[in-house]
């Protein structure tokens, strides 16, 4: 068996050195840090090492005790700021320790050619975490699970429905018309709001505004019905439903730290379960409008061609309880990831406006007048997708990723882990590595232009936002797609500046990455307050 794990990542090992179970890794020495690229792990042959280094069991790799954990997350209040515990806990441990997260016991990978590792062998059906509080949910109301919950060959088939639509460019360009229109609606929210609660200028609480563009945006791509969600009066079910993805996320990692057997008894799990309802009840209603919607063109014998929704349901390789459970699952990925992105970003560019005139030049040139971008456009704009690229790196949405080795035990560092070992992948941590990316508190989109010198030095492992490999995320192209879109026309028309209040947004972990405090931002109308600054009573510009 453990010959078989070594083979499975390239190496060479002598019989006498696996016999003495005396090897080490190819070229997967940690010493090696932010040299290791790709074909490294993959493809060159392994340098076997000499007798002196031994293979080591998991039990002897070092860490925090689960009290010393607990002191961490509550008594040195680290609880909703994980990712910067990456930090400290790699300074302290290295870049490969071992932790107790309640009943769990996680081993934290946090170097780039670590996390290649791990992820390189993560096998031909790989899973994420088994996620039992998400699960249990699903067991409890008999309901199915979605590409994000599910495993094995189920999450294998459930990806080949589901991804064409979501991935394949054909598709996706399809939907930039519909986006751009949600576009249009943010657009004029945000005059409306500068002009109704903003004194003219200011948007607050300008994630809370993107979790509506977020929702209306996946909902236009997979129902194509308008919400309405950005109407002055927002529909009560939207703010339903992003309320509950905010509620389940949050109580997530309360509820792991307890043993499966307590959680009927704990407070946190009524909550917790009363999100997923609305979560699955919001969806449910959506997918059966569309349903009826379809039986009702079927009834006057019209033609039924759609796009998402209508497609799975017209080809019958799910069952209607699946479809909703695929659904539920990217309503529910499709709104934080993006809106939280968006709201770092432009709280990035309103603090370099000279890295905003790029971009702002950057679009003008692409897209001059009235011009409004489309697929073809944005594909001609590469530092726009440089700043999402940056902004990413700077605020992951997803800090901490996972797998566990559910096929084979594997060799990590000079480490051997058994089987369905929990990996948690500390990418916040290795994006604000020095090795990997020099001054790495700064926001320089420039690093991942073509050419840049920078560029070159980056390890492929250094910044993965969005995964990597089969179970990479299943919404990247749409999500990309609206965070240009979006970014492209706000720009065109605002100039974005600080809040004059002077507000510093950290960021908090509630499984994803968010920003610990509303954003609130200025919003100048480049078309009227360049050539004639207003001065808005009470706000500085
Ligand atoms: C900025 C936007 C987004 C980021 C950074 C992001 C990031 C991620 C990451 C890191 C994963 C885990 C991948 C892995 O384990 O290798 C993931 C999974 C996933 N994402 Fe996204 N995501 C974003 C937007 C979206 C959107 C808009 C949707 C829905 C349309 C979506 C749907 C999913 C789904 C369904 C999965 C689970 C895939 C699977 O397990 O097979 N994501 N995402």
């Amino acid at each position: 068996m453990l010959r078989k794990s070594l083979l499975n990542i390239g190496l060479r090992v002598s019989r006498q050195q696996h016999e003495g179970i005396h090897r080490v890794t190819a070229g997967l020495n940690p010493g090696n840090h932010g040299k290791i690229h790709r074909r490294d792990v993959s493809s060159t042959p392994a340098t076997v090492m000499g007798d002196n280094v031994k293979i080591k069991t998991m039990d002897e790799l070092g860490g925090p005790s689960f009290m010393t954990t607990l002191n961490w997350l509550f008594l040195k209040g680290y609880f909703q700021t994980t990712q910067q515990l990456q930090i400290e806990h790699s300074k302290i441990y290295g870049p490969l320790w071992k932790s107790k997260y309640g009943p769990l016991v996680v081993v934290n990978v946090a170097s780039a050619e670590l996390i290649e590792q791990v992820l390189r062998q993560e096998g031909r059906l790989p899973v994420r975490s088994d996620m039992p509080h998400w699960r249990s949910y699903r067991e409890l109301r008999n309901q199915a699970h979605g590409p994000l919950t599910e495993m094995g060959a189920n999450w294998q088939r459930i990806r080949s429905i589901l991804n064409p639509r979501m991935l394949k460019p054909k598709h996706v360009s399809s939907y930039a018309n519909t986006i751009n229109g949600v576009v249009t609606d943010f657009i004029d929210r945000v005059a409306w709001l500068r002009e109704t609660s903003g004194q003219g200028v200011m948007v607050n609480d300008l994630t809370g505004e993107l979790y509506k563009f977020a929702f209306e945006g996946i909902c236009s791509v997979l129902f194509e019905t308008r919400m309405g969600c950005m109407n002055n009066v927002v529909p009560e079910e939207t703010q339903k439903f992003i309320f509950s993805v905010g509620e389940m996320f949050r109580l997530s990692p309360m509820i792991v730290l307890f043993p499966k057997a307590v959680w009927p008894y704990m407070p946190f799990w009524k909550q917790f379960v009363a999100a997923w309802d609305n979560l699955f009840r919001v969806a449910e209603e959506l997918v059966k409008q569309k349903m009826e919607e379809i039986q009702g063109k079927v009834n006057l014998d019209q033609n039924v061609e759609g796009a998402y929704l209508t497609h799975l349901l017209l080809s019958d390789q799910m069952t209607v309880t699946e479809i909703l459970g695929s659904i539920t699952e990217l309503l529910l990925a499709g709104v934080d990831t993006t809106s939280n992105t968006i709201s770092w970003s432009l709280y990035l560019m309103a603090q370099e406006p000279e890295i905003q005139e790029q971009l702002y030049q950057e679009v003008i040139s692409v897209c001059p007048g009235d011009k409004v971008p489309n697929n073809d456009d944005i594909a001609q704009m590469p530092y726009l997708k440089a700043i999402i690229r940056e902004t990413l790196r700077l605020y992951p949405v997803v800090p901490g990723n996972a797998r566990v080795t559910v096929e084979n035990e594997i060799v990590v560092g000079d480490h051997l882990f058994p089987k369905n070992t929990l990996f948690h992948l500390c990418h916040y941590a290795v994006s604000y590595d020095e090795n990997i990316f020099p001054d790495p508190h700064t926001f320089l989109p420039q690093r991942w232009l073509r050419g840049a010198e920078e560029k070159s030095k980056h390890h492929p492992f250094g910044s993965v936002p969005f995964g990597f490999g089969i179970r990479a995320c299943l919404g990247r192209r749409v999500a990309e797609l609206e965070m240009y879109l979006l970014l492209s026309r706000l720009i065109k028309q605002y100039e974005i500046r600080p809040d004059p209040a002077g507000t510093t947004v950290l960021p908090v972990t509630r499984t994803l990455l968010c920003p610990a405090k509303p954003i609130n931002l200025q919003f100048l109308d480049r078309r009227v307050e360049q050539e004639q600054p207003r001065k808005a009573a009470g706000v500085s510009l």
